[in-house]
């Protein structure tokens, strides 16, 4: 069996905190990280705001991404094995794939691939403070935050709600260990009743 989950949500919700505490809970489990994805630094276009658009689809190789995903429907186990996960001889064989990231609900040809979206989110301030404290391996200009980070968050999350995506919302300024209990508990039921 395999299950395709999504760890999405704003910036600094606490997407990859809780992708690797699950990944270290979870047998038979790999992780892609859509952060991997971002196109090099000169095919970013800058906007007419004069920031470098990094919170667009456009500044992610999705296809790239959307291939990996492939790679891993194909052959959960070969794939398993090359990204040195520990595949459980005894064990069922259930294969859980997360995907972790910002944009992962707006870039058709995955969407319908999750058998469950997550959907992290903290406050404004909350958000702005915890990604003053962060350095990117491109670090953001001063402004960035409000002229370009928040204002598109809040536009792909417009887009995926009109859409009618269906994602389940969790609350990011709740204890990690909360996070990650309540997220487990969920992705083991699933797996139950999928194997009923
Ligand atoms: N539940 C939590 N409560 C408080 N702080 C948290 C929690 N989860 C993560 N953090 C902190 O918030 C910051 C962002 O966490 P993390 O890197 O997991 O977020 P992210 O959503 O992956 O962000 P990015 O947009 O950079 O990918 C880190 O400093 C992390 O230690
Ligand atoms: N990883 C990167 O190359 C990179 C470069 C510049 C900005 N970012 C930021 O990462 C966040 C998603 O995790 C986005 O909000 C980007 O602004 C990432
Ligand atoms: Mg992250």
């Amino acid at each position: 069996m395999k299950l395709i989950v999504g760890i999405g949500g704003m910036t600094n919700g606490g997407k990859t905190t809780l992708a690797d505490g699950l990944h270290r809970s979870l047998p038979n489990c790999c992780v892609i990280h859509q952060d991997d994805f971002f196109k090099p630094q000169d095919q970013i276009a800058v906007g007419e705001d004069g920031f470098k658009q990094w919170d667009v689809p456009e500044s992610l190789d999705m296809e790239a991404m959307l291939s990996t995903v492939q790679a891993w429907l194909s052959n959960p186990q070969k794939f398993a094995r090359a990204h040195g996960v520990n595949v459980q001889p005894g064990a069922p064989d259930t294969h859980v794939l997360l995907l972790e990231g910002f944009l992962l609900y707006s870039y058709k040809p995955l969407v319908d691939l999750y058998s469950r979206r997550y959907f992290l989110t903290v406050p404004y301030e909350e958000c702005k403070w915890r990604r003053s404290t962060r350095t990117y391996t491109v670090p953001d200009p001063p402004g960035l935050f409000d002229g370009h980070v928040w204002p598109m968050y809040q536009k792909y999350k417009r887009e995926m709600e009109a859409n009618g995506v269906d994602v389940v919302y969790l609350d990011g300024t709740k204890p990690r260990e909360e996070l990650l209990r309540e997220v487990l508990e969920d992705i083991q039921n699933s797996l139950r009743c999928a194997a009923l």
